[in-house]
């Protein structure tokens, strides 16, 4: 049986040890984290024997542990971006709204040991979720498990500004904590809408030789988080890593 809980945590970026989120909403995230959990159900296809959780755990079972392509909400597509030179970008077919829950940052994980073996390619699609490792996607093997990494910076200048999150979500199996990146609405956004999320100060290096720059993203509370389990049926458990201790 698993064990939930989110936390604010490192956004995309080239090298180990990545861009904290700002504070305050890490802060909204824990705290909406226990706001959320009372609604939880368990899951029908459990099959493990329950585990304790930790004493500080306030959130109860949820849902069976195991391999799932199955990584982000539906009605996502990756198509053309509307930034010019960005490529593949990730829409919406429908509107959502603040704090809706879009997907996990999925990929092949790599171990700080091996980060030298790293391209520069894979840095562009990398996600450092934790101190030792790393999750590089891979949209062109697996565009579905990970597409997330088809989310574009916005356009700058002009534009709104990012309208996603990255967040660190952390799952509790047998005693031991993993944890996942997790993608988050951070306002509005109308059907057919891009998506956008700001990848870190770190990725600056990438931006250079991409020929774009992207100013200090300023974040804005997300308001009403929704848990990933209310939206998928099972968590992906391949996207998520053992957590730091
Ligand atoms: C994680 S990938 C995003 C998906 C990518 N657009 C694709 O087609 O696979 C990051 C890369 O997308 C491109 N990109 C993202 N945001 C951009 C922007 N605002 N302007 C230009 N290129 C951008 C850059 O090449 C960047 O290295």
């Amino acid at each position: 049986m698993v064990y939930c809980r989110r936390r604010g945590g490192t956004m995309f970026g080239p090298l180990a040890g990545k861009v904290k989120l700002n504070h305050w909403l890490v802060a909204v995230a824990v705290i909406s984290v226990y706001s959320v959990s009372a609604g939880y159900k368990e899951a029908p296809l459990k099959k493990e024997p329950a585990s304790k959780p930790e004493s500080q755990d306030r959130t109860p079972v949820v849902q069976d542990f195991r391999y799932s392509d199955v990584t982000s909400r539906e009605g996502l597509e990756a198509r053309p971006s509307t930034v010019p030179g960005a490529a593949i970008g990730l829409f919406t077919k429908k509107a959502l709204k603040n704090g809706d829950f879009l997907g996990f940052y999925c990929g092949r994980w790599v171990p700080v040991e091996s980060y030298a073996e790293m391209t520069e390619d894979d840095w562009r699609y990398a996600f450092t979720v934790t101190k030792r490792m790393t999750v590089v996607a891979d949209t062109i093997n697996h565009p579905e498990r990970d597409q997330m990494a088809f989310v574009n910076e916005a356009p700058y200048p002009g534009g709104k500004g990012p309208n996603v999150a990255g967040l660190i979500y952390d799952v509790f199996h047998e005693g031991q904590k993993f944890s996942a990146s997790a993608y988050y609405v951070t306002r509005d956004v109308k059907a057919d809408g891009e998506l956008f999320v700001y990848y870190g100060n770190r990725y600056e290096e990438h931006r250079k030789k991409e020929g774009y720059t992207q100013p200090y993203f300023f974040p804005v509370p997300l308001e009403n988080i929704q848990d990933p389990q209310s939206v998928l049926t099972t968590i992906p458990s391949n996207c998520f890593a053992e957590a730091d201790r």
